[in-house]
Parts: structure tokens; C-alpha cells; sequence
């Protein structure tokens, strides 16, 4: 297990600065020209690693690397050896469980609980879900008639698209990086990624799970670095990327978006969110307490399908309102490796800011600020992490800016609302449109909500209930396609159909 000496609150030894290298065609390499950023963990602001930048003659090397692969071993083998081989990396990932989580949870400054129940099974697990998927899934066949009589089949066949640039952001850096590089090696493509230079560890330390398993040389590649004239800029403009596959905030997804226009390369986007929760004076009130606490409050509220809208009907939102900010104010703000911790801190200093911002804010549109709204008293040797109080307001207008912009930390405002169809209207009322919560034990209600709100995943009763077969992804400004099971088949590979004349 990890090393727990630390005991919470109290200063460690300064952690050893690792160096974080690039993963080019099988081999960890620093960047061409030497150039490295910092990488400081948000608990305690100390210096954790130096991660190589890539630069552009890297990211050019790792396309080369990827178009190479898939003229190998790689791409003659069938989607059941791929799948098998995709086991083996989920085997893997778990045999090294602990150095994934260590690494992510010092990226991160997330709970070691938290990541240890999430972030890395999830990692091992998106690479199975496709190995089955691509071992099961069938095509089409059609039989036609032809004039001479002697009739034609039709059959349709699945082949990757080449190589994919994947692109991925710091909140569940592992979890989310795997759910594209998964079904996109599945599908027999090659993979250049950019990991959030928030959080370079597990991508990087997955190269060295590729090689231990066989996965040839160059179809798994890791680039640092940040977006704009940077590793992410390089990598979406190079003309030997085939599609491009980003999560991210919507803005930037734009900006990737015009890249890939040059070329006419394909974009799989899974971008913000304000999710709304509804709870009906009807629900199971202990269930959607705890299901709110979960999905305003997890990972310190940096999950995009996370609440930040909560719609409660008349009858108990003061009893709501108080039961939450009981729930809240018990969370336990410390360090990862204690057991004891329910939220760490936020990703960076500047992402707190940003939160921070929006703490002021709410107070200045007239909010009530039920609970938190500020910085937490911390130990001294945490002072210097990005701690952020669990926040809730009550009292501001749907159109205030804390009601409609993502601010994508542990905060939530709750509002009262009369009937079904005022709350569906209020719901709807932003450009996002990714996750939606329904608490309601009356069951036509929830699948008459459900069939109204405007966003890619609704859960009823429940949150961030996950099966992974199913298809993934956001609405309007929330989202560009869907992943998840089949669906990501539709993304990864090129549909062919071949037509025989009898
Ligand atoms: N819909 C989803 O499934 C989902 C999942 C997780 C996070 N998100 C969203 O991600 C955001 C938080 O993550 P973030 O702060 O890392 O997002 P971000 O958009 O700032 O960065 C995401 C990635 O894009 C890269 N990037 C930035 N600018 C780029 C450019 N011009 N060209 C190429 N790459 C560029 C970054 O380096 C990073 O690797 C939130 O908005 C959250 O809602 C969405
Ligand atoms: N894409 C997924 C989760 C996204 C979480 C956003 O922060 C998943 O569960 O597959």
C-alpha cells in the first residue's frame, strides 16, 4: 500500500522531484531542446516533478511513430488478439495499482480513497469494456437481386481511421484519458497523447505497461506540454493526425474544432457542463441527499457531470437547504493519504482562483451564502495548497452567473421551484447540456422528466451510475458525438461496405 508516514496535517519531507518524460515509439525520451515545466502538488504547493515539453520535432517524431506502427505487427492482428491484448494492459494497470494511484494522487491531491474506488479501476476497466466490444460486436450483410438474376451480397467491415490524437483533461486524468485510448487501440488505431500538463503521471507511466505487455512499439505515445503553441496546438494541426478526440472545457474543444477543420479530420468533443438536479418533494429524501452531497461535492467538485444547479420542489427545500449544509459542512478537507479525508484540495493555485472568483461572485449578485464561500483554515504545512471551502448559495436570479457559468469546483446553488413543468423549462435553459439528476419516487414523473431534459446522460435516483456500454456524451455546447460501448466503434473506425456480384 501507499507510504501513510505522513500523518494529516503534518509537513512531509520534500518529495522527491521526478522527472516526467515523453513516451515516443516504445522509449521515454526528454524533449527535443531540453526545455521542462514544473509539476506542484495542489496539496502543499511543494515541486513534485519536472515534466519534459514536448516540442514540435517530438510531437512530428510521435505521429511518425503511430503511422509507422500501424504499417507493422499492429495492424495485421485481429480485433480478438487486440482484445486480448487490451486485457493484458488492464491486468497490468492492476498488478501496478499502487504506483498509479500514488502517481495520481500526487498529480491530483485527491483522496487516496477517492482515486483507489475510481480513477484507476476505471482505468483498468474502459480497457476491457472494448476488448469486449470489439471481440462481440458484428456488422451488417445484405443479399440483393441483380438484374441477371444471379443476385450480389453486401457485407460491411470495420477498420481503424490511423492514428488519433487524444487530448485529455486533469480532473480524472487516468479515468478519462483511458475511456479514448481504449476503444481507439480497440479499434486498431495508433494513439499520440496529450495528457493536462496538470497531470502528466499516469499516462506516462502507462507506456511502460505497453511495452510489458507486448503492445508494439509506436502505437502508444505520450506528449507534455501545454495547449497553445504548445504540445496540444502541435498535435491537433499535424496533418498526419487522422481524428482528433478531446475532453475539455467548450472553448477549447472550439479551438480544436477549427484545427481539425484543416484536413477535414473528424472530432469526438466531451466538453462542460452546469448540471442540473432536480429533486421532487416525492424523492427518497436521505437518497437524494446523499446523492447531492456526491455529485456537488466529489473530487472537490471537479467531475463535469458534478451538479451545480439544484431545483428543489417547494414543499422541502428549506428542510433540503439544511440537510445539505449539515452533510457539507462534516466534509473532512486533508491530506490523500488519510482515511479520515472526504475532499482534497482543488487541481492548481490558478484553478482556485478562478473558483475563488466565483465565491465573490455569488456574493455580489446577491446570494445568500449558506455555507463556505471562502478558504478553509488549514494546517500550516498545507497553506500553501488550493483549498476551497464546500460552498452553497440559495437566493440568485436563473440568470445570475453563478447559476449559468461552469465553475467547475465544490460549490452548488439550490432554488425552490413549484411544478414539473417549470423546473424542465429551468433546467433546459443554458447552452450545456451534459448530465441531469431526477430524484422522484414516482415513476411515470421520472421517465417523463427524464424524456425532457436536454442532456446526453440523466440519472434517476442516482449519480454517475456508470455502465459503460452505454453511449456517452453532451448536448449543445456540452458535446460532439457519443463514446461508450458500440458507440465509440462509430468514432474509431471506418465503416467499409463490399459488394460481391454472384
Ligand atoms: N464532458 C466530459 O466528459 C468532460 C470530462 C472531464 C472534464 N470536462 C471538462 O474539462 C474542463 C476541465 O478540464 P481542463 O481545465 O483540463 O480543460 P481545458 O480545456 O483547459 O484543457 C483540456 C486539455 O486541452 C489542452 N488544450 C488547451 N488548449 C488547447 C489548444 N488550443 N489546442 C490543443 N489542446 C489544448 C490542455 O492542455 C488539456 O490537456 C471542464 O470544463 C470540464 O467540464 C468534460
Ligand atoms: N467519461 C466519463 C466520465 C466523465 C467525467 C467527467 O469529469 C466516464 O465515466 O466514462
Amino acid at each position: 500500500m501507499l507510504d501513510v508516514a505522513r500523518k494529516p496535517g503534518q509537513p512531509e519531507q520534500a518529495p522527491k522531484v521526478k522527472d516526467v518524460l515523453n513516451f515516443i515509439d516504445g522509449h521515454y525520451l526528454p524533449a527535443r531542446g531540453g526545455r521542462t515545466f514544473d509539476k506542484r502538488t495542489p496539496v502543499d504547493g511543494a515541486l513534485i516533478a519536472k515534466v519534459a515539453e514536448a516540442a514540435e520535432a517530438d510531437v512530428d517524431a510521435a505521429v511518425k511513430a503511430a503511422r509507422a506502427a500501424l504499417d507493422g505487427p499492429w495492424g495485421k492482428i485481429t480485433p480478438a488478439e487486440r482484445g486480448d491484448l487490451l486485457y493484458a494492459v488492464a491486468n497490468e494497470i492492476n498488478k501496478r495499482f499502487d504506483q498509479f494511484l500514488e502517481a495520481e494522487v500526487a498529480d491530483t491531491g485527491k483522496p487516496v480513497s477517492l482515486a483507489s474506488h475510481l480513477d484507476i479501476p476505471r482505468g483498468a476497466a474502459n480497457f476491457k469494456v472494448f476488448a469486449d466490444t470489439v471481440k462481440n460486436v458484428s456488422t451488417e450483410f445484405f443479399e440483393m437481386a441483380t438484374p441477371d438474376g444471379a443476385g450480389a451480397i453486401n457485407y460491411a467491415v470495420r477498420r481503424p481511421v490511423g492514428v488519433v490524437g487524444v487530448i485529455c483533461p486533469w480532473n480524472l486524468p487516468l479515468l478519462l484519458m483511458t475511456w479514448k485510448v481504449a476503444p481507439a487501440m480497440a479499434c486498431g488505431n495508433t494513439v499520440v497523447v496529450k495528457p493536462s500538463e496538470e497531470t502528466p503521471q499516469t499516462a506516462t507511466l502507462l507506456g511502460d505497461v505497453m511495452n510489458a505487455v507486448g503492445i508494439p512499439k509506436g502505437v502508444y505515445n505520450v506528449v507534455h506540454g501545454f495547449g497553445p503553441n504548445s504540445a496540444g496546438e502541435f498535435l491537433t494541426r499535424h496533418p498526419g493526425v487522422n481524428a482528433l478526440t478531446f475532453t475539455g472545457e467548450t472553448r477549447t474543444g472550439a479551438v480544436i474544432m477549427k484545427a481539425a477543420a484543416d484536413g477535414a479530420r473528424p472530432v469526438s468533443l466531451e466538453m462542460g457542463g452546469k448540471n442540473p438536479a432536480i429533486v421532487f418533494a416525492d424523492c427518497d429524501f436521505d437518497a437524494a441527499i446523499e446523492g447531492t452531497m456526491r455529485s456537488c461535492f466529489a473530487n472537490a467538485g471537479q467531475v463535469c457531470l458534478g451538479t451545480e444547479r439544484v431545483y428543489v420542489e417547494r414543499p422541502i427545500f428549506e428542510k433540503f437547504v439544511a440537510a445539505l449544509k449539515d452533510k457539507a459542512e462534516k466534509l473532512k478537507l486533508g491530506v490523500p493519504e488519510d482515511k479520515a479525508t472526504t475532499m482534497g484540495p482543488l487541481i492548481s493555485l490558478e484553478h482556485r482562483n478562478k473558483v475563488l472568483s466565483y465565491y465573490a461572485k455569488a456574493v455580489a449578485e446577491g446570494a445568500t451564502v449558506v455555507s463556505g464561500g471562502g478558504i478553509p483554515k488549514m494546517p500550516d504545512a498545507l497553506k500553501d495548497g488550493a483549498w476551497v471551502q464546500p460552498t452553497i448559495w440559495t437566493g440568485l436570479a436563473d440568470s445570475a452567473a453563478t447559476v449559468t457559468e461552469e465553475i467547475f469546483g465544490p460549490c452548488c446553488h439550490i432554488a425552490p421551484f413549484d411544478t414539473e413543468d417549470e423546473v424542465v423549462k429551468r433546467a433546459n435553459a443554458l447552452d450545456y447540456g451534459l448530465a441531469a439528476a431526477v430524484w422522484t419516487t414516482n415513476l411515470a414523473r421520472a421517465h417523463r422528466v427524464s424524456s425532457r431534459i436536454e442532456a446526453g446522460i440523466v440519472w434517476v435516483n442516482s449519480w454517475f451510475l456508470r455502465d459503460l456500454r452505454t453511449p456517452f456524451g453532451g448536448m449543445k455546447q456540452s458535446g460532439i458525438g457519443r463514446e461508450g460501448g458500440v458507440h465509440s466503434l462509430e468514432f474509431y473506425t471506418e465503416l467499409k461496405n463490399v459488394c460481391i456480384k454472384l
